[in-house]
């Protein structure tokens, strides 16, 4: 059975990487995906602003929704204080079993909770299940249609507090406009767009800043 791209992207990275690195498992993804096969990953120019934003969030507990192969959850996790963690949804299998490798084979295991299923189940879990008072970052990087039901779901479990930090990848490309007119019209966060590239291509892109006011 011929392997997926994903499985070539984790191979490529078994066999170049440094285990233990993830700068240079996140190199590695990067070099591979723009000289060999696309992928969906944040990628360098927007992982920059994917970095900036965590290192002013510093977060103690922070969310992603949509792992992929675990390029951004290796990207935040590398960044994040002794204790704090990731805690980061996947509801494709075969995705899921990527990215924990990819996930462990860059050393930061430790810091990453990878919750295999839909967020829309996940989300109502995280206080009692999984502990979570509130989130301090959320990375949105899932379905683009999935955006604003899941941010109004976040609200509604009521796991933001003052100061909690959404940030949202593709806002141009593939674009999330039901998104962008929620929250930007939205006077519980205060919005600021990032502009950027898409990654590994020449095609313009942004991502969405938006902190809860409480
Ligand atoms: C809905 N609830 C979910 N729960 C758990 N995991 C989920 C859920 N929904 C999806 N997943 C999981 O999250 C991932 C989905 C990522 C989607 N990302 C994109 O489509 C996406 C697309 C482009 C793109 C740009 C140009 C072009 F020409 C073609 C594509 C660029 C990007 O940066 C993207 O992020 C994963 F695949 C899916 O299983
Ligand atoms: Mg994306």
């Amino acid at each position: 059975m011929n392997q997926s791209k994903e499985q070539r992207i984790l191979n490529f990275v078994l066999q170049n990487a440094v285990r233990g690195d993830p700068c240079s498992v996140l190199d590695t993804i990067d070099m591979y995906c723009s000289q060999k096969e696309w992928a969906m990953n944040v990628g360098n120019e927007k992982g920059l602003i994917l970095d900036k934003t965590v290192e002013e969030a510093n977060p103690s507990v922070a969310l992603e929704l949509g792992t992929y192969c675990g390029y951004s959850a290796i990207r935040i996790a590398r960044l994040l204080k002794a204790g704090a963690h990731l805690l980061t949804v996947e509801f494709n299998p075969e995705f899921a079993a990527i990215a924990k490798q990819m996930i462990e084979f860059a050393g930061v295991q430790d810091k990453v909770k990878l919750l295999e299923g839909p967020s829309e189940e996940i989300i109502p879990q995280l206080k009692k299940k999984y502990e979570v008072d509130t989130l301090d970052f959320v990375f949105l990087d899932h379905w683009k249609d999935r955006y604003t039901p899941d941010t109004i779901l976040i609200q509604e479990c009521n796991l933001l507090r003052k100061g909690s930090v959404l940030l949202a990848d593709n806002v141009i490309v593939p674009g999330a406009p039901e998104f962008l007119n929620y929250i930007r019209n939205n006077p519980h966060f205060q919005c600021t767009n990032y502009p950027s590239r898409l990654e590994y291509m020449k095609v313009e892109d942004a991502m969405e800043k938006a902190v809860f006011l409480g």
